[in-house]
């Protein structure tokens, strides 16, 4: 079984990534940010950066890809190869701090690596209003983070609004999280946790 946590920047999806493969000893994969050789540059300067930070991120989460694939074990993923090109690459492109030319290029590789990739069995949205993104990234505290524009992550989360809203690829589980505190109140953890599990009524 595949599912995958998806949503902005400071939602929470490492967190309940790392708390859901511990509840149910499945594998975790996550994101390559500590040992990502752009991120930091990408920060001080997007428009020299991004496309070869789109490059590496495509690059490592196709590796993700072939091990699902591969593997055969239940994993849960923090993050999908559709954020990066239908969410991050698009922005970029859209707010021309990626060229066109770039961006076509991207779309391309995309395009031949998207035939490979198969839709979690599901898709856990963790949706969140930029005010408490805001509070998450600064609590989290990494200092590349900081330059994080309310413009940047508004435009992200319409981005992420629209994509959810036309995502039919398979299960997919909303859940609004600025209400909930899963990782100091075990009663919104349990809440996540009966979610998922009728959702996936039958696979358990
Ligand atoms: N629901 C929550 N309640 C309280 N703190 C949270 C919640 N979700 C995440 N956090 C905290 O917010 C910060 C960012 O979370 P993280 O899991 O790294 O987000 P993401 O992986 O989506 O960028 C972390 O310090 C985490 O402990
Ligand atoms: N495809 C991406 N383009 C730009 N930035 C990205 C991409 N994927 C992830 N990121 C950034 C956003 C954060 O600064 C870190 C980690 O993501 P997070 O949502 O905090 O887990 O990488």
């Amino acid at each position: 079984m595949h599912i995958a946590v998806t949503g902005n920047i400071g939602a929470g999806k490492t967190t309940l990534t790392t708390m859901l493969a511990k509840h149910y000893g499945w594998d975790a994969q996550f994101e390559d940010v500590d040992h990502n050789p752009y991120l930091e540059d990408f920060y001080a300067d997007m428009s020299k950066w991004s496309f070869a930070l789109q490059i590496y991120f495509l690059g490592s989460r196709f590796r993700q890809v072939k091990e699902i694939r591969e593997s055969g074990k239940n994993i849960i993923q923090d993050r999908t190869i559709y954020e990066d090109a239908h969410i991050f690459a698009e922005n970029l492109n859209d707010m021309k701090l990626l060229s066109d030319r770039d961006f076509n290029n991207y779309v391309s590789v995309f395009g031949l690596m998207k035939s490979f990739v198969s839709a979690p069995d599901l898709l856990i949205y963790l949706k969140s209003d930029v005010p408490n993104l805001v509070k998450k990234i600064y609590k989290r505290g990494r200092e590349y983070e900081a330059s994080i524009s309310i413009e940047y992550l508004s435009k992200l989360n319409q981005k992420y609004e629209k994509w959810i809203s036309d995502y039919t690829e398979g299960k997919l589980l909303v859940i609004e999280v600025d209400d909930l505190d899963f990782v100091e109140k075990p009663e919104d953890f349990g809440f996540i946790l009966e979610k998922i599990e009728a959702e996936l009524n039958g696979l358990f």
